[in-house]
């Protein structure tokens, strides 16, 4: 039997009760849907380290990691997305689009305004429901 799974970890950044969000430039079929900035675990690496090393990759940002948002989600293959709560370490640092097409802060009004990878819609509903007041206390926690 097969247990091999590739962990993809994704980061919610939340700044005053927006969310950021990532459209890919790649693979071709995704390129234009959003996301949230993230990727793969690598061998030894934390899922927290994970996250902190693709968000300053990908959109230049370093982050806290806070609590988990929804349940594990099973992408292509053997792939399970797990998503994350997280806030700027640096309240002043502005996200860029490193190596995605576009980021944008998404508020509860326009969370829907952009074409979201069908893996990340249950997740967008259960974001909907901590905007805009929610998700601060949720991440009171956070490390
Ligand atoms: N980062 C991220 N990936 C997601 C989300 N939703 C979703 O289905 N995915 C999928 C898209 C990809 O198939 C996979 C993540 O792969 P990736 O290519 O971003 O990972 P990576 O940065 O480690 O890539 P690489 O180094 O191998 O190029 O997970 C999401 O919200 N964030």
């Amino acid at each position: 039997m097969n247990n091999k799974r590739t962990i993809v970890g994704a980061a919610i950044i939340s700044d005053d009760g927006r969310v950021l969000a990532a459209s890919r430039a790649e693979p071709a079929p995704m390129r234009g849907q959003w996301e949230f900035p993230g990727g793969k675990v690598e061998p030894g690496e934390t899922e927290v380290d994970a996250l902190r090393r693709e968000c300053i990759e990908e959109v230049g940002v370093d982050i806290y990691v806070g609590p988990r948002l929804g349940v594990d989600i099973p992408i292509k293959d053997d792939y399970i997305l797990k998503v994350y709560l997280a806030r700027l370490r640096h309240s002043d640092d502005t996200p860029q689009a490193l190596e995605h097409l576009e980021v944008r802060w998404l508020s509860a009004e326009t969370l829907y305004d952009v074409p979201w990878l069908r893996a990340d819609l249950p997740l967008v509903r259960e974001l909907e429901k901590l905007l805009p007041n929610r998700i601060q206390d949720a991440l009171t926690a956070a490390d």
